[in-house]
Parts: C-alpha cells; sequence; structure tokens
C-alpha cells in the first residue's frame, strides 16, 4: 500500500525529484534547517542542488538521527542497526536514494518458516504452528480453534485495506474517518471480527503477542494496519502459499551509510553540535538561536525547516506566539511518541544456525520480546551480532531504567530460555539504546494514539509563517525513513516554489 496521503506529490514525482531535483532557482532563498536527520538531509540536499542556501544546525557530532548503527563495542567489521533496521521493498522513496548513492543492499531477511515462538513456556517453530496453531494453547473460542493469528488479523483487516486499495485517495479518508477512533486493542473487541462478533480474548492476546502489538495496544489502530500490511503476508498467500511475503532491505555494512552519503554534498553546510534552543519570525526572515558548547549563536535566513522529533521540540522556544497557529503547537505537545529500547549482543559464533535459524527471528512473550538474527554472514565462521531484543511502546518499560550492563545481563537470562547456556559461553559484548532517553529525540518514533491522524495530522505539515514542518511525524509514513524521505522532498518543494 503506497499511497502517500500527507504529501502533495505523487510518489511519481516525488520519485522523478529524487532522480533529477527541482529546476534552478531565478529567486534563492536562504534556509535554515533544524536537524540532519533524513528529513532534514534530503531537504538540505535537494535546496542546495536548486540553487539555495542551506544550513543545516544539528545538536548531535553527525548525520543520521534515528538512522544510528553502533559499530563499537563490537569486533571490527560488525555492526548493529540501533535505530532503522529494515528497509520494506515497498519504500520506494528510500530505495531510490539507496541507488542514487549506490549503496549495497541485501536481504533483511525479517521472517522464515524455522523462526522460533517461545510464548506460555511453549517453544515452537513458525511452520508447525502454522500447521496447528493450537499448540500455543491460547485460550480461544471454538471458532478460532485451528486458526493462525496471522489469518484471524487478516479476515479482520481485509475488508478495509480492500476497500482502500480500490481507490487509495477517494477511500483512505472514508476508512480514517470510520477507524481513527479505534485503538488497536478497540478494534480487535469491538470491529474487527467480520461476523460483527468479537474476537476471545486469547485471540487477541494471541495477535497482540505474535504481532508485537502487546506494547501498543491502545495506540492507534489505523497506523498498527498501515504497518501490518507492510509486515503481514498478502492475504492471497494464505489462500495460495506461492505468493512472496513482502521483502525487507538493509544496508550492507550499517543503514547510517544512507545519511552519510549525503555527507559530501553537504559537509560545509552542516553545524553540528548546534543545538536550537529557540526560534524568531520577524517579518521578512527567520532566525534560529542556537546553543553551541557554551556560547549562544544565532542563524537568520529566509524560511526555517523544522525536523526536530515533537517531544523534543517541546524544548525549543518559537517566538512571536501567535506566529505559529493553535493547533500547530496542541500538535506538538499532544502527538505520541513511542519509546523503542533495543539490546544488541556479539556472539564468538552463529550457534542460532545449527538450529535452522538463518537471519528471521524468534518470537517471545519474554521481556525481550523479538530477536533478530543476522541477515548477513549467514554460514560464515566467526563472530557475528544479534539483535537480542527489539522492544517499543510498554514493552521497553522492563529494560528503560536498567543500564546498559543490566540490559546486556538480562537479554542474555532471556536467551538462555530460548537457545540454553550456550548464550553465556558464547558471549562477547553487549550494547544498548533505548530512544527515550536521547535527547534528540525523546521517543522513538510517532505511534498516534486514536483520533490523531484526524484532528492533528493534517495541520502538523502546514507551514507556520517562514517555518516549515518535516519529519517522519508530519508524513504518510510515521516510524519510517520513507515518511521521514517523503517530509524532506515536500518541505523543499514548499520552499523551492514559494515566491522570496
Ligand atoms: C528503534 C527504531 C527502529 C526503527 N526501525 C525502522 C525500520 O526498521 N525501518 C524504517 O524505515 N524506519 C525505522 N525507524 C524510523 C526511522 O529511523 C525514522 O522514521 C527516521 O530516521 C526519522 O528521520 P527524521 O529526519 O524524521 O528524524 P530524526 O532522524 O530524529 O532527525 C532529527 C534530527 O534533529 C536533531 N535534533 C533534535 N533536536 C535538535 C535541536 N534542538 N537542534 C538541532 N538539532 C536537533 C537530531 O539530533 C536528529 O539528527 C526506526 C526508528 C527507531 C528509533
Ligand atoms: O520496522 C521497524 O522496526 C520500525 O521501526 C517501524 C515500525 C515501528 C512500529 C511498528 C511497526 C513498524
Amino acid at each position: 500500500m503506497v499511497h502517500k496521503p500527507q504529501s502533495p506529490l505523487s510518489l511519481e514525482q516525488m520519485l522523478s525529484i529524487i532522480r533529477h531535483g527541482f529546476e534552478q532557482t531565478i529567486a534563492p532563498k536562504k534556509v535554515v534547517i533544524i536537524g540532519a536527520g533524513m528529513s532534514g538531509l534530503v531537504a538540505a540536499s535537494l535546496l542546495k542542488e536548486a540553487g539555495h542556501d542551506v544550513y543545516i544546525l544539528e545538536s548531535n557530532d553527525r548525520v543520521g538521527g534515528r538512522v544510528m548503527t553502533y559499530r563499537s563495542p563490537f569486533s571490527r567489521g560488525h555492526y548493529a542497526n540501533m535505530g532503522a533496521l529494515r528497509l520494506p521493498e515497498s519504500h520506494v522513496l528510500v530505495l531510490e536514494y539507496i541507488k542514487k548513492f549506490h549503496l549495497p543492499t541485501h536481504l533483511f531477511i525479517n521472517a522464515t518458516p524455522e523462526d522460533f515462538i517461545y510464548v506460555n513456556g511453549i517453544k515452537a517453530r513458525v511452520k508447525h504452528y502454522q500447521q496447528n496453531p493450537d499448540i500455543l494453547q491460547y485460550p480461544v473460542f471454538p471458532d478460532e480453534k485451528g486458526k493462525t493469528a496471522e489469518f484471524l488479523l487478516y479476515q479482520a483487516l481485509k475488508p478495509i485495506t480492500d476497500f482502500i486499495n480500490k481507490n487509495p485517495d477517494q477511500n483512505w479518508p472514508i476508512v480514517l474517518k470510520h477507524f481513527d477512533k479505534y485503538s488497536m486493542q478497540a478494534f480487535l473487541k469491538y470491529a474487527g471480527h467480520p461476523s460483527g462478533k468479537t474476537f476471545s480474548q486469547g485471540a487477541i492476546e494471541m495477535i497482540a503477542v505474535l504481532f508485537d502489538l502487546e506494547g501498543l495496544l491502545e495506540q492507534a489502530f489505523i497506523q498498527s494496519m498501515r504497518d501490518a500490511m507492510i509486515f503481514l503476508k498478502p492475504l492471497s498467500r494464505i489462500y495460495k502459499p506461492v505468493e512472496p511475503i513482502s521483502r525487507f532491505f538493509e544496508i550492507t555494512g550499517g543503514n547510517d551509510l544512507l545519511p552519510q552519503a549525503f555527507y559530501p554534498q553537504l559537509k560545509d553546510n552542516i553545524l553540528f553540535n548546534h543545538r536550537a534552543v529557540s526560534i524568531k519570525q520577524q517579518t521578512d526572515s527567520v532566525t534560529v538561536y542556537s546553543k553551541h558548547g557554551s556560547e549562544y549563536r544565532s542563524l537568520t535566513g529566509d524560511r526555517c525547516i523544522i525536523t526536530v522529533p515533537f517531544p523534543a521540540l517541546r524544548q525549543v522556544d518559537i517566538q512571536p506566539y501567535h506566529s505559529i497557529s493553535h493547533i500547530k503547537r496542541r500538535a506538538i505537545r499532544e502527538v505520541h511518541y513511542m519509546n523503542a529500547t533495543k539490546v544488541a549482543i556479539e556472539f564468538k559464533s552463529r550457534f542460532w544456525e545449527k538450529e535452522g535459524l538463518y537471519g528471521g527471528k524468534t518470537i517471545t512473550d519474554l521481556p525481550i520480546r523479538f530477536v533478530y538474527y543476522p541477515s548477513i554472514g549467514i554460514g560464515a565462521s566467526g563472530s557475528a551480532v544479534v539483535i537480542a531484543s527489539y522492544t517499543w511502546g510498554d514493552d521497553t518499560s522492563p529494560w528503560i531504567a536498567l543500564s546498559n550492563e543490566e540490559r546486556v545481563y538480562y537479554a542474555l537470562k532471556h536467551l538462555a530460555a530460548i537457545h540454553g547456556d550456550i548464550v553465556y559461553k558464547e558471549f562477547v559484548t553487549g550494547a544498548s539504546k533505548s530512544w527515550l532517553l536521547d535527547k534528540n529525540s525523546c521517543g522513538g518514533f510517532t505511534f498516534f494514539k486514536p483520533d490523531q491522524q484526524t484532528e492533528l495530522l493534517p495541520y502538523m505539515t502546514v507551514p507556520e509563517g517562514r517555518i516549515h514542518f518535516a519529519g517522519e511525524q508530519t508524513s504518510s509514513d510515521p516510524n519510517w525513513i520513507e515518511g521521514a524521505v517523503e517530509s524532506g522532498i515536500r518541505t523543499a518543494f514548499e520552499i523551492h516554489h514559494e515566491a522570496k
């Protein structure tokens, strides 16, 4: 589903802009961009290429923002993507930039029939669960017996996604009107069952655990549905198991090679370790005040693009107060950001491959939740790095307050329940990241609450005077790099096509 409701540009237009840029401007503007994450880099790259004078103020000492790859403390050549992990094949804007920069990629093996499931104290392989879903012993209704979480969820989603796909531009707003009031949990309880009944609590629990929804059940159904359509197999596969499931990619060498690819063009335009603290709009200009070490600096331009995640943006003072609308200020306060936490562990050998796990994951109801095994170097000898725990939403609660050492300790403990004590013998080192604790995002990614896509999102993309708003939160694909890229293109287009 590549519908882009938050973009005034079609997918084809955005692809063309990535490939060919804008026509050279006849009225160059000075543009101050706050943030050198993917949205800020895309906007700056397009505007600079079109002849505008761009400056990026970046709080951190690196580009990339939430596209972040740890190479330390791992052995040479090893790494872990502690932010963006996988790139869906339907995210054509991201893949177009990867092509433009000639970056190597390989398949991110997101799921295989050999994947382990470890829930309710039961360990099984996905392929055996698919043959007999009742082996996990969820207390489902009689008419739900023998049906997988995937089948039940597709039964609930298919009428809606079929309706959208008939005519996305016309039908997406209708679906939003009818379903944006629901959280995922409320949808499954009160509106999801095709026969108008409700799913059993056991079925809802099984869907929530196996699709990693338990940590975000109270968030907007619409966003979970949109994401589910990326992760779930097309329903046709249930009846005709020949369709390929959604494919994902990752950049060989680390996903941060994508934001880094913008650096050569923009190296003279980025001011690192400059943290914007206030913005002031004047009649004919806008000034951004930033903290650089113990100094305060200012930069004045014709336009400003804010790409800062909204929870972090709340600490930036924007004046005059009424120079931005009431609804924008409300959106900055209220739009929900979900935390995300990862623990990555390097092991001496790929012991999981001896258990038939080549890439893919283990799905658990343990605090570690989902474990992802490396999709690169399969079959190789020597050490490798596992995403030992990837949690989001409420599932991050057991991890936030722990130190890195404690996170690694508990991740190993839970991995040992799955793989045995070999995890201790094979342990080399570990690292972790909880994005709620990162002052430059103050959360992992946008995950709207019910009604927020209706009440707030339309106003989040709207410029306010000389200030434009980018970032995944202002896009058709929040919580994805694709959304950040879309918003970068949108804001560059807005500014490039405005009169002086
Ligand atoms: C754990 C995790 C997993 C993810 N997994 C995936 C995935 O698998 N696939 C996928 O496509 N997407 C994934 N994402 C989402 C993706 O990483 C983001 O949507 C995207 O990177 C956001 O880009 P952005 O430019 O909107 O924001 P950011 O990357 O947050 O960029 C904002 C920039 O602004 C800077 N900044 C903040 N405050 C200030 C300030 N006051 N002054 C100056 N600069 C400031 C920050 O340092 C940052 O560089 C994941 C994100 C997380 C956290
Ligand atoms: O693919 C991921 O891990 C992402 O971060 C995107 C995401 C976030 C939350 C739910 C589904 C997908």
